[in-house]
């Protein structure tokens, strides 16, 4: 442990907490009490001195294995799935349990890849965030892996985490693992070294390629991605052992700090620069690019000169330039299937030759972010 107290940390009024697999659960596969107890108990402390909490809980399909009569992780997407469904209502009696001692209650949100990636949802999600905590209830977050397809996966809660705390407006992250610190390599490598603070994830050099635990499914690999997304945006992240969930909360110079090196901006676009899984792309013409970065317009079908992908109004989809080089994120407001018949066309032949609802832009601005703005 280096260091003084991390003052924007110890001041966050309101935090996302994510605990992973491998804290949730002990070797075996049961629920590891001593990491769920300490886990609550920092939370309730935290919530007694007047802070809002998230929590982001793995370990729904971890839970379910053993009732299952399962031994290990199963590699296919449907027993995980049944693993999952039966292990998260366990999970969730166990937190509302250990809450409830404290006199707090818990609220189950389940979220899938589209709730964060459609405008429509992530509004009602951040509404019922909203609501929740002015009831003061205590969130605990999961992806609901029942319903979740491999392709429109998080699959690890890491970077979930990152984009929950981008709904919420948090003024702080914590991703609490088995592993007390980040290493820049495997900590049981020979010649690993702790880091204690980190700057700017983007100059870090380190190894994140060795496994993790049984459970686990992210790794390192996506808890550095979860710090990028969140320290960039303007959040500090705190990288730590579940064993210290109790001084991380408070401040405390314990695991690796990941210090805020974005501004914060806009939450809606946010979403759109890393939440999507974009569903499609399409190919602007040098035009169009120079509309859409310099001047800041629309991108209107004339400028557009392929697609791929299958996707609806609605949907997120890439843009790029005829090299293939990202411009940006948008929303589409056309489906797929109607691009054919419009791209390359004027507004004023489109309106002409199909109706009114044909002057629409193919990316509204108010749904564009560029590449260069991902990052603060
Ligand atoms: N450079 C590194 N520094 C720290 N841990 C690492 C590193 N590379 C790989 N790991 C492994 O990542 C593990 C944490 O990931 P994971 O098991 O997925 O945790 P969780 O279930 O908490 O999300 C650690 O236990 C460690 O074995
Ligand atoms: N949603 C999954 C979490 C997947 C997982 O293992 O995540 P993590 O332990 O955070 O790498 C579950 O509850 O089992």
């Amino acid at each position: 442990m280096t260091g003084g107290v991390r003052p924007d940390i110890a001041a966050a009024r309101r935090i996302v907490v994510k605990i992973g697999s491998s804290s949730i659960t002990d070797a075996a596969g049961h629920p590891d009490a001593r990491h769920m107890n300490a886990l609550v108990d920092a939370i309730a402390a935290a919530r007694a001195s007047g802070t809002e909490v998230v929590v982001v809980s793995s370990g729904a399909v971890a839970a379910g294995l053993e009732p299952l009569g399962l031994l290990a992780r199963p590699r296919d997407l449907a027993s995980q799935q049944a693993a999952a469904s039966v292990g998260q209502g366990l999970l969730l009696a166990r937190y509302t349990a250990l809450f409830a001692a404290h006199g707090l209650r818990v609220g189950q949100v389940l979220l899938t890849v589209e709730d964060i990636a459609r405008k429509a949802s992530y509004g009602n999600v951040e509404r019922t965030f909203t609501r929740l905590l002015e009831l003061g209830v205590v969130p605990v977050v999961n992806e609901n892996d029942t319903v979740a397809t491999n392709e429109l996966r998080f699959g690890d809660n890491d970077k979930m985490a990152a984009l929950v705390a981008h709904v919420v407006g948090a003024d702080a992250l914590f991703l609490l693992s088995d592993v007390d610190a980040l290493y820049t390599d495997h900590p049981a490598r020979p010649g690993a070294r702790r880091l204690d603070d980190v700057p700017e994830v983007d100059d870090l050099a380190v190894d994140t390629s060795r496994g993790g635990a049984h459970v686990g499914t992210g790794g390192m690999t996506t808890k550095l991605e979860a710090a990028k997304i969140a320290t960039h945006a303007g959040v500090p992240v705190v990288l730590a052992s579940a064993d210290a969930v109790a001084p991380a909360l408070a401040g405390e110079p314990v695991g690796t700090y990941f210090h805020a090196s974005g501004r914060r901006r806009s939450r809606r676009l946010l979403w759109l620069a890393y939440a999507s899984r974009t569903a499609g792309e399409v190919v602007l013409d040098a035009g169009a690019v120079r509309a859409v970065v310099e001047r800041k317009a629309s991108l209107l079908p004339a400028g557009v000169t392929a697609f791929s992908g299958d996707f609806h109004a609605g949907d997120p989809i890439r843009m790029v330039d005829a090299a293939g080089e990202l411009i940006g994120h948008g929303l589409s407001s056309y489906d797929a299937a109607d691009l054919p018949g419009v791209l390359g066309r004027s507004t004023r032949d489109l309106v002409a030759e199909r109706g009114a609802g044909f002057d629409r832009e193919l990316v509204h601005r108010d749904a564009l972010i560029l590449r260069k703005r991902f990052r603060g």
